[in-house]
């Protein structure tokens, strides 16, 4: 009998929920119709005053601006609603409000969808309530709001929805949000050449740190696939649509090490309503940042040897400790003295003055103190004839003048490079200070000139940015960071990475330690861990999890969600038969319908080689992700993923036991999604050959 009441009771309950379906489809249709045609009459109007502003009609620029606002913001609604046409909502949560003493229900979409443009139909997922529904579980519980106080709840249902093209298929009540059963449907897609969003399905973990605080530094650790650029990317579209009065998208940049990481990223903005931001390669920041200080003819090139020096906390810290010497010994603050005056200023006056500036480098303390001087002139000769002001203030007005030295950055950099040598005699910089000699430098030369400006020349602060996120910044050593930091002082930092994928060994992070004490300096700082991989089958997680013992020496362990697919395939055929076989794997994968597959080779003349044996053009874009068959080095693979990926030839000459090569093996394992085919005419390298099983294997 009570099995019978609760059938009935599932049946009203998704009957309830199909009704509930349909009249947010029927909103969104509404709302569809309403912006189409007022998108229509505000595109007419930018049109208008676009010919107006042409002819230079009074003040139609600024209209033109307001109104190409107002079209944005249309489009940007109309494409919410018609994204939403898909699937409205993902999750529902249940709760009494026990701050304001109401009962509430709220879907909660990958849009926010209102009624007459006021009223929530579907909330947002980033509005501050849907966190409950990522975090919370029934019972007592609270959510915070930005700038206000926690609300208390308690929650009695989390339901979560599987929808797809406007259809219910399911749903489930759970304490878990998207549980492993939904994640692998998710997974299972075939990859477009976009980076996707993880609205739906975000795990507890990774919500904490999409939602922590704008006003700190984050490091992020986490296995390959783990789902740190997606994380990243979220964050971004969380902190705009929360803080929007604190920040603009302009102040948000995100560093990339290539441009095909870039042009990925790129992909995945508009989705998330992120529009506007800013990116950047890594050695293209440092430029950037000096504005003109940064020379025409400087160029930069790939790292010198020495970047295995250069590259690392203690080499930039010595630079900062020689450029403080040098601020100090110039200003040698002592008693400024007038034989008609007396003390003009005090030696401990100075002191005061530096102390309020600590951060202003040696230009802008320069103009400090001169100010300080020139009143107290002002004050000191009250009583004096107007030539006596004039020639005291003749005799002062730069008695803090370092440009009189003509100091240039190279000329710093070289004499510091020197300095080094001569008190470690194990250091040699020629090859860097004859490249720098000839402006030809490498990213932490770029970056030493960067702190050489921020300390010495520069005139005004910076304040570009005021939130930076970068991606792959293992390939990175500390330098560049320490430099970012110094630069940028009031901007925050999310830094996500994985030291077992560290491709560039000496000049890479291989730990985090060092990049903690260069970027963490509040206790609010936060490092995290992501240990759940997101992005390969179970096979293909196997198959990396030796090499990752390797690469990450034993470190970081990777869980894999439970998500079966092909065995990894190792194809040994000779020399001779290597290419045909590439050639009808191709073909085999492509009819499976994977849309984007990469052949990954070890170095970047061994792809342009395999490129044209594949009659493929060697000028495709090199830079942009794209769908169909990409030959790539595994340096350019960093970050990306793909359907299917052939590993190409593997062998012990190529990667040998040693933990450098095994994190590029690491690395080129991990961007596939589905399947793994392994290619070979030579020996597999030892990285590989301990847990190949011989079934696996095509001879
Ligand atoms: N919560 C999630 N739900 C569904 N898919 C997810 C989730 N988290 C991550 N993914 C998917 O896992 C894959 C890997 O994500 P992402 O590329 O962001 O990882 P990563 O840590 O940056 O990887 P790598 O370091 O290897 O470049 C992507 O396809 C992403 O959509």
């Amino acid at each position: 009998m009570a099995g019978k009441k609760g059938a009935i009771k599932m049946n009203q309950d998704y009957q309830e929920e199909l009704l509930h379906l349909e009249s947010c489809l029927s909103l969104i249709q509404e709302n569809i119709r309403l912006y189409e045609a007022r998108e229509q009459a505000s595109r007419k109007e930018v049109t208008a005053l676009f010919q107006a502003v042409r002819k230079g009609e009074g003040d139609s620029y600024g209209q033109l601006i307001a109104s190409q606002n107002i079209l944005e913001h249309l489009q940007n609604s109309l494409r919410k609603n018609r994204a939403a046409l898909d699937q409205p909502y993902f999750g529902r949560i249940v709760y009494d409000d026990l701050t304001y003493d109401t009962s509430e229900c709220c879907y909660i979409g990958k849009n926010g969808i209102s009624r007459n443009q006021t009223d929530v139909a579907i909330v947002d997922w980033r509005a501050p309530v849907a966190n409950v529904y990522y975090e919370n579980g029934l019972g007592k519980g609270c959510y915070a709001v930005p700038g206000s106080d926690d609300v208390e709840i308690d929650l009695h249902q989390k339901r979560t929805y599987d929808i797809s093209n406007g259809q219910l298929h399911g749903y489930y009540d759970d304490d878990i949000a998207a549980n492993d059963d939904l994640l692998v449907k998710y997974l299972s897609q075939n990859k477009d050449a976009v980076l996707g969003d993880i609205i739906a399905t975000i795990q507890k973990e990774q919500n904490t740190i999409i939602r922590d605080l704008p006003n700190k530094n984050i490091i992020v650790q986490g296995v390959a696939g783990s789902g740190k650029t997606t994380v990243a990317l979220h964050r971004i579209s969380y902190l705009l649509y929360n803080y929007e009065e604190l920040y603009k998208p302009s102040e948000f940049c995100i560093i990339g090490s290539s441009d095909m990481l870039l042009h990925y990223i790129r992909s995945g903005l508009p989705e998330l309503d992120v529009h506007h931001i800013h990116e950047m390669r890594m050695d293209a920041v440092f430029p950037y940042l000096m504005g003109k200080a940064w020379k025409k003819q400087y160029q930069i090139v790939a790292d010198y040897p020495d970047a295995s020096v250069k590259s690392h906390l203690p080499f930039i810290r010595a630079l900062d400790g020689f450029l403080s010497r040098t601020i100090e010994d110039t200003l040698h603050l002592s008693d400024i003295t007038d034989p008609d005056l007396g003390v003009i200023l005090s030696q401990k006056s100075m002191a005061e003055t530096w102390s309020y500036h600590p951060n202003d480098s040696l230009y802008q303390m320069e103009r400090h103190l001169n100010e300080r001087i020139l009143s107290r002139l002002k004050f000191l000769c009250t009583e004096k004839t107007a030539d006596f002001r004039k020639a005291k203030r003749q005799a002062f007005r730069k008695h803090f003048d370092s440009s009189a030295r003509k100091w240039t950055i190279p000329g710093l950099y070289l004499r510091f490079l020197q300095d080094l040598e001569e008190g470690h005699p194990e250091l040699d910089f020629s090859i860097t200070r004859e490249g720098v000699s000839k402006n030809r430098l490498d990213v932490y030369d770029a970056a030493a000139f960067g702190l050489i400006q921020r300390r010495i020349f520069q005139k005004q602060d910076q304040e570009v940015f005021s939130q930076i996120f970068i991606d792959e910044a293992q390939d990175f050593g500390e330098t560049v960071y320490y430099v970012l930091k110094q630069v940028l002082n009031d901007c925050y930092f999310t830094i996500m990475g994985d030291v077992s994928q560290n491709i560039r060994y000496e000049t890479g992070m291989n730990d985090w330690d060092q990049l903690k004490e260069a970027m963490f300096d509040s206790p609010k700082d936060s490092f995290y861990l992501l240990q759940k991989s997101y992005r390969n089958t179970i096979e293909i997680s196997n198959f990396a999890g030796e090499v990752l013992k390797k690469a990450s020496q034993g470190g970081y362990q990777i869980d894999p969600v439970i998500r079966h697919g092909k065995p990894v395939e190792v194809i040994h055929v000779s020399s001779q038969d290597l290419l045909h076989h590439l050639e009808m794997t191709l073909q085999s994968v492509q009819k499976k319908g994977f849309e984007t597959i990469a052949v990954i080779c070890r170095t970047e003349d061994e792809a342009a080689k395999l490129k044209s044996k594949l009659h493929m053009s060697p000028a495709r874009d090199d830079t942009s992700f794209h769908n169909g068959v990409m030959v790539l080095p595994v340096s350019l693979t960093k970050g990306l993923e793909f359907d299917c990926v052939i590993l190409w030839e593997p062998d012990e000459t190529r990667y040998s036991d040693h933990p450098k090569d095994a994190k590029l093996l690491y690395v080129a394992i991990t961007r596939a999604l589905h399947e793994l085919y392994v290619m070979t005419a030579q020996p597999l390298s030892p990285l590989l050959s301990s847990f190949l099983s011989e079934k696996s294997m095509v001879e």
